[in-house]
């Protein structure tokens, strides 16, 4: 006989199986979970209690399970009971005062100990950017909550709902096309984050791909720790931090990148946590920091960041996507976006009831936050929503958990909370000591070095093509002479050695961009290591032009001064990666200052002499008269 048929259940983009009418069909998985909760119903229980998440005077909404109730009702978190409770097994506990005592009375829950921690507030968090005609789009829409020190903040919501924009806006980071508006205070305080006070890990890892795990968060630790503690204290705060990131056993492979496979997506996420937490900041910000990583490691480096938070009081804001139902237990408070508004802001462990209250309750198996992604993202589906006993589009839906969060009680108090931590207060966050610029010099310049040499198709294969065009261009010019004849192509020989070092220079951007990712020290340094290089390379350029009388010899001898500078790294880096076009004007007082030095131009037109001072020296030779003079008498040279 044949088997029946089995209906393999599975995930389909239309109607939340939970959030359905109760049609129950029992070949269906889910529906046969939900048949199993409608017989534990507790249908006296909804119509007579007062709901914490939904405003003080409105009535209960209808709710599509009226006659039935998910059986995980009696589990669910403490609410606050308004006048009578008629399920006996629901535990008549205030989950405002629950809140109070995990969140704002900081001194009874352990964190008056934590006073030089951070407390981070915003309220009415606006962002908007310009949309061209139509004015301009709204990111953020008057988002307002709070992260205190011990804690982990979760900022979730769909793709594109504002989680990084709020992430930026928190750190002043925000890019400069977008205003904000609102009120972002530090302890009370309107006041700059502080070096040292706090770390962001972005969303995309900015790692130098050819050092090591080893080498990478090393040099970060000794860019970033401040001179006083010594190399050895530095390596073991490195060694430590990539072991507390379970990087042990990668610590010697080489981060890799496009072309040469080194570590997986996963393990680059815990390298850039690594970086950042290395001065172990007071406020870390956490842009995706799971993406990546499997639910064993994205559980491990979260408890291990949430155990950081807790250990030594500080504050820890992180967006997250799809965390598995360990890593939402970890978090403490969830701040739910969708598409730029607060959904929930409060405790993770109470938002499961917050949406069982308002008719979306999540289904037995389920994780919560898999169930919340869903019901708030309108993106891929449309209108399919069943709430309150009815269907209603997915964006109706948003609107009536966002207004039923704005009329609850708990976002009416959310208010009170921040004006206790502001009357709280807290110190002025004090500047953290980091290296000296002569140590990040010389770090930059050692790691730009290990970066450079190990770089074949940037480096190398550069150096190749240098020496191979150098070789080309002094045999076309070789053996040239002295006579005045000579000028024009020593003129046309220095501008295309200095034309295609521009070009060959823009191939240098990108890294120059990427250091300037890291961190606006490091531009700084850039820029003076420009400056200074410039400098170097011009003065050098002159003088082989200037002793060296066979452009052979003297192409030869600055590809050799090319490739030296190449070699010896960092330092010597910028100049030959990006374009400077003011090289050639020095070139061409090269090519020119010779002669007039050397007298050249003497008695050879029209049997005249004229005197190097008269010449005027390079300074007027492009404009002086003379030297217009002198070039018409040239025959042609220009
Ligand atoms: N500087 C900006 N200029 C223009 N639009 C921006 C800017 N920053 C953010 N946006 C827009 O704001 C919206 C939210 O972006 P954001 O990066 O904050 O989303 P997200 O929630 O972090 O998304 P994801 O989870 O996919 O990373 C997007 O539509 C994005 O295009």
């Amino acid at each position: 006989m044949d088997s029946p048929p089995v209906n393999i259940p599975s995930w389909t983009p239309s109607v939340s199986p939970t959030r359905s009418p109760p049609k129950v069909k029992n070949d269906d998985l889910e529906m046969n979970s939900f048949s199993s909760q409608v017989e534990h119903n507790i249908p006296s229980r909804i119509p007579t209690m007062f709901y914490e998440f939904t405003s003080f005077s409105a009535t209960p909404p209808p709710r599509h399970h009226t006659q039935a109730q998910p059986e995980y009702i009696p589990a669910a978190p403490s609410f606050q009971i308004g006048n009578e409770i008629n399920s006996p097994i629901v535990e008549p506990v205030n989950l405002l005062n629950a809140r109070e005592a995990n969140c704002v009375k900081h001194d009874a829950g352990g964190l008056g100990s934590q006073s030089d921690g951070v407390f981070l507030t915003w309220e009415n968090l606006w962002v908007t950017v310009s949309a061209g005609k139509d004015g301009s789009r709204p990111i953020l829409q008057g988002l307002t909550g709070y992260a205190q020190p011990g804690e982990v903040l979760a900022i979730m919501g769909p793709s594109g709902c504002g989680k990084s924009t709020l992430l930026d806006a928190l750190a002043g980071r925000l890019d400069s096309n977008t205003r904000q508006s609102g009120h972002i205070l530090l302890n009370g305080h309107k006041q700059r984050l502080a070096y040292g006070t706090s770390a962001y890990v972005t969303q995309d890892d900015t790692l130098i791909t050819t050092l090591t795990v080893r080498e990478a968060v090393y040099y970060s630790a000794l860019l970033q720790l401040p001179d006083s503690m010594s190399r050895s204290e530095k390596r073991k705060r490195a060694d430590t931090t990539i072991k507390e990131m379970g990087l042990q056993d990668a610590m010697n492979t080489r981060i890799g990148g496009w072309g040469n496979k080194g570590l997986s997506g996963g393990q680059k996420r815990r390298v850039s946590i690594c970086i950042e937490i290395l001065t172990r900041p007071k406020l870390l910000f956490l842009d995706e920091p799971t993406s990546g990583l499997d639910s064993a490691a994205s559980y491990h480096i979260m408890k291990r960041i949430a155990g950081l938070a807790k250990q030594d009081g500080r504050t820890v804001v992180a967006s997250i996507h799809q965390p598995s139902s360990e890593v939402f237990e970890l978090f403490h408070n969830l701040c739910l976006l969708s598409y730029g508004k607060t959904v929930y802001f409060g405790p993770a462990s109470t938002a499961e009831e917050f949406f069982l209250l308002n008719g979306f309750p999540c289904p037995t198996m389920r994780n919560p936050s898999d169930h919340y992604l869903r019901t708030i993202n309108k993106d891929f589906d449309p209108d399919i929503e069943q709430g309150y006993g009815k269907s209603i589009t997915t964006e109706e839906a948003i609107n009536s958990l966002v207004n039923s969060y704005k009329s609850s009680k708990i976002g009416q108090q959310l208010g009170e909370q921040i004006a206790e931590i502001h009357k709280n207060g807290g110190g002025v966050l004090e500047k953290g000591s980091q290296a000296s610029f002569i140590t990040q010099s010389m770090v930059l310049t050692r790691r730009s070095f290990v970066n450079m040499y190990r770089d074949i198709g940037y480096y190398w294969l550069r150096l190749a093509i240098y020496i191979a065009l150098c070789l080309c261009v002094g045999t076309i010019f070789y053996d040239m002479g002295h006579s005045y004849g000579s000028i024009q192509a020593r003129g046309s020989m220095l501008m295309f050695v200095a034309a295609f070092l521009t070009f060959m220079s823009i191939g240098g951007f990108p890294s120059f961009v990427e250091d300037m990712k890291r961190g606006i020290d490091h531009f700084v340094y850039f820029a003076l290591v420009l400056f200074a290089c410039t400098m170097l390379v011009e003065s050098l350029m002159m003088i082989v032009a200037s002793i060296v009388p066979n452009f052979l010899m003297g192409i030869i001898t600055g590809a050799g001064i090319q490739g030296v500078m190449i070699l010896s790294g960092g330092f010597f880096r910028l100049p030959s990666d990006l374009p400077n076009p003011f090289w050639k004007y020095p070139m061409y007082y090269v090519a020119f200052h010779k002669y007039a030095n050397q007298g050249l131009y003497k008695n050879e037109f029209e049997g005249q002499t004229f005197p190097n001072d008269q010449i005027g020296g390079a300074p007027t030779i492009s404009g002086g008269r003379n030297f217009e003079k002198r070039m018409a008498n040239a025959d042609g040279l220009f």
